[in-house]
C-alpha cells in the first residue's frame, strides 16, 4: 500500500497512487493554519474506498472542545481578513484557484479514490471548483453599497459587510466542489469558515484548507472539522457562528434549520430532489437521449438535481426507450481511475443496498426493468469488494410508485409517458421537491412557457446537469432555499449596514 502522509505535497504522493493502493494516515482536521491531531481516537470510524471496499483511512469525529477551538481560530482570522479590501482578498483567492488548477489531476485522483466517481467526472468537478474561487475573487472587489441623498444635505450610505464565522456542512457526492461552492463566496465577502465534510468523504476538504493557506489566507480562515451528526450539531449550536450553509438530505436540512433557529443564525439549505425531465416529440432526438443520460447517470446517479422522472411524449416513447436502453447498456463500468470508465462505484455498501432495494420495490409495484438494476462485479480482482451496480431503466412507471416519488440517489431512471403539455406540467410539479427540471423541445415558445410553469430552482432547456459557476443554483419547495453560485450568493454571505449622516442640527421633538 502507498501510505499517504498528506503533509507531503499531494503532487508527489498522488503520482503513484492507483485504485486499491492508498492509505491516508495523516490528520484530517485543520485549524489555526495546520493539521490537528484528533483527541478522541477511540471513536474512529473506518472510511472505505468505494471501488474496492478497502479501508482508506479513519475518520475521527471532533468533539465540543475541538469544534470550539476551530471556531475561535476562524473568528480570529475573520477579524484580520474582513479588514482587507475586496481586491486584496481577490489576490489571495486567485492564487488559491491557480494552485488548484496546477494540481487538478492529483486532487481529482484523490477525490475518485474517496468517492468512487469516474476520473473523467472528477476532473470536471475540480475545474468547477477553481472556477468558483476565480469567479468570486472577480466579484470581491466590486462589493459595494449605495449612496442615498436625504433632505437638508444629510445623506446615507450602505456598507456590504461580512457575517463573521460561517459553518459549511457538506454531502459526499461532490466533496471538494461543495467545499469550494461554500467557501469561495464566503471568503470573497470577508467571512471565515469552518467546514465539516461528510464522514464518508473526509480527505479532500483538508487539501483545500492547505491550498488556501499556501495562497496566503490568514491562519484559521478556512478550517476543517471531521465528524458526523454530533459534530454537525455542535457547529450549528455554537454561539459564535453567524451562518450555516448546508448541503444534504431534506430530513437533516430540517434539523439544521431548527438548530440554527435557536441562535437566529442565517441558513442556506441545498437539499435533495426528484426532478422532472420533459421530452416533447418535437425535440432534437439525439440531444434528448444524451440529455436523459446526463440527467441520470453522473456520479452513479448520486446527484441532487438529477432528472430521474423522465416524461416522454407518447408518440416518441418506443424509439426513445430503445435508444436510451441501448446507450445505458453500453456505459463502461469499472475502475474509476481508468480514463475509459464512465461509471464508478456507489459511495457505500448501505447506499448500494438501498438503491437495489428501490429497484426491487419498483418491480413489486409493477415497474418493468428494461436494463440494469443489478449488483455488478468487475473482472479486475481488486474491484471485487467494490460497490458497483448496473445503471437501471424502469418502464411501466406510474406517478404514485415509490421509485417515482422518492429520491433514490442512485443510477435509476424512471420513464413516464405523457400526452399534453398541460398534463405533464401538472404531473411534473406534483412533488414536494423543487430543485431542478428540464425540457427538450424545438419549440422556443413552449420551452420558455414550460420553464416558467415548472416549480423548480433551475430549468435546463435542451441540456441537463451543466453547472456554470456564474449562474445561481438552489431549490424551490422542500429542496431548500438560498443559492450557491452566481452573483446573488454574495447576498447570502453578507449583510447590509445603513449609515445615516446628519449635516445640520438635530431637530429634537423634546
Ligand atoms: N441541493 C444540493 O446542492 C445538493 C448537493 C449534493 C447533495 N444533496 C443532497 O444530499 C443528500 C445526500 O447526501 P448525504 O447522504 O451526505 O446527506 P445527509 O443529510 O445524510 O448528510 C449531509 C451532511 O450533514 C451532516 N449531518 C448529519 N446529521 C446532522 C445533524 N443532525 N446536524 C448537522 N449535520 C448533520 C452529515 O454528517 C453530512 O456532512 C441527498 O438528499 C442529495 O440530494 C443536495
Ligand atoms: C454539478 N452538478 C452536476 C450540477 C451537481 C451539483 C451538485 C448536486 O449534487
Amino acid at each position: 500500500f502507498l501510505r499517504l502522509n498528506m503533509a507531503q505535497s499531494i503532487v508527489d504522493s498522488m503520482r503513484t497512487a492507483s485504485t486499491g493502493t492508498l492509505l491516508v494516515t495523516d490528520h484530517l482536521n485543520y485549524w489555526g493554519g495546520k493539521r490537528v491531531k484528533p483527541r478522541q481516537e477511540r471513536n474512529a470510524e473506518p472510511v472505505f474506498e468505494p471501488a474496492t471496499g478497502r479501508v482508506l483511512c479513519q475518520m475521527i469525529p471532533c468533539g465540543a472542545e475541538e469544534v470550539d477551538e476551530a471556531i475561535k481560530s476562524a473568528h480570529s482570522a475573520y477579524l484580520k481578513w474582513s479588514k482587507l479590501s475586496g481586491m486584496e482578498r481577490a489576490r489571495v483567492m486567485l492564487e488559491a484557484a491557480r494552485i488548484i488548477r496546477e494540481r487538478r489531476d492529483n486532487i481529482a485522483k484523490l477525490e475518485v479514490i474517496n468517492n468512487g466517481k469516474s476520473i473523467s467526472e472528477a476532473l470536471v468537478d475540480i475545474d468547477v471548483a477553481w472556477q468558483s474561487i476565480e469567479y468570486y475573487a472577480g466579484l470581491a472587489g466590486g462589493l459595494a453599497g449605495q449612496h442615498v441623498q436625504l433632505p437638508g444635505g444629510a445623506f446615507a450610505y450602505t456598507r456590504r459587510e461580512p457575517l463573521g464565522v460561517c459553518v459549511g456542512i457538506g454531502a459526499w457526492n461532490y466533496p471538494f466542489q461543495i467545499a469550494t461552492w461554500k467557501s469561495a463566496p464566503a471568503l470573497a465577502c470577508g467571512n471565515a469558515m469552518v467546514f465539516k465534510p461528510s464522514p464518508m468523504t473526509p480527505v479532500t476538504a483538508v487539501i483545500l484548507a492547505e491550498i488556501y493557506k499556501e495562497a496566503g489566507v490568514p491562519d484559521g480562515l478556512f478550517n476543517v472539522v471531521q465528524g458526523g451528526a454530533e459534530t454537525g450539531s455542535l457547529l450549528c449550536h455554537h454561539p459564535m457562528v453567524a451562518k450555516v450553509t448546508f448541503t444534504g438530505s431534506v430530513p437533516t436540512g430540517k434539523k439544521v434549520m431548527e438548530m440554527s433557529a435557536k441562535g437566529v443564525k442565517q441558513v442556506t439549505l441545498e437539499l435533495g430532489g426528484k426532478s422532472p425531465l420533459i421530452i416533447f416529440k418535437d425535440c432534437d432526438f439525439e440531444n434528448a437521449v444524451k440529455g436523459a443520460l446526463m440527467a441520470n447517470f453522473l456520479t452513479q446517479g448520486q446527484v441532487c438535481c438529477n432528472g430521474t422522472r423522465v416524461f416522454v411524449q407518447r408518440e416518441i416513447m418506443p424509439q426513445f426507450v430503445e435508444e436510451v436502453v441501448k446507450r445505458t447498456k453500453a456505459i463502461p463500468i469499472g475502475d474509476p481511475l481508468l480514463e475509459s470508465t464512465r461509471m464508478g462505484a456507489l459511495i457505500s455498501k448501505p447506499q448500494l443496498e438501498k438503491v437495489l432495494g428501490y429497484v426491487s420495490q419498483a418491480k413489486k409495484e409493477g415497474a418493468k426493468v428494461l436494463c440494469g438494476g443489478e449488483p455488478y462485479v468487475p473482472s479486475d480482482p481488486k474491484l471485487k469488494g467494490g460497490y458497483f451496480m448496473t445503471p437501471c431503466i424502469l418502464d411501466n412507471c406510474r406517478d404514485d410508485m415509490t421509485c417515482v416519488k422518492e429520491e433514490i440517489f442512485g443510477p435509476v431512471m424512471s420513464i413516464l409517458p405523457f400526452d399534453t403539455e398541460e398534463e405533464v406540467i401538472r404531473r411534473a410539479n406534483n412533488t414536494t421537491f423543487g430543485l431542478a427540471s428540464g425540457v427538450f423541445t424545438r419549440d422556443i415558445s413552449r420551452a420558455h412557457r414550460v420553464a416558467e410553469n415548472l416549480e423548480a430552482g433551475t430549468c435546463f432547456i435542451n441540456n441537463y446537469n451543466i453547472s456554470p459557476v456564474e449562474v445561481p443554483f438552489g431549490g424551490y419547495k422542500m429542496s431548500g432555499f438560498g443559492r450557491e453560485n452566481g452573483q446573488v450568493t454574495l447576498e447570502y454571505f453578507s449583510q447590509l449596514k445603513t449609515v445615516i449622516v446628519e449635516m445640520g442640527d438635530v431637530e429634537s421633538v423634546f
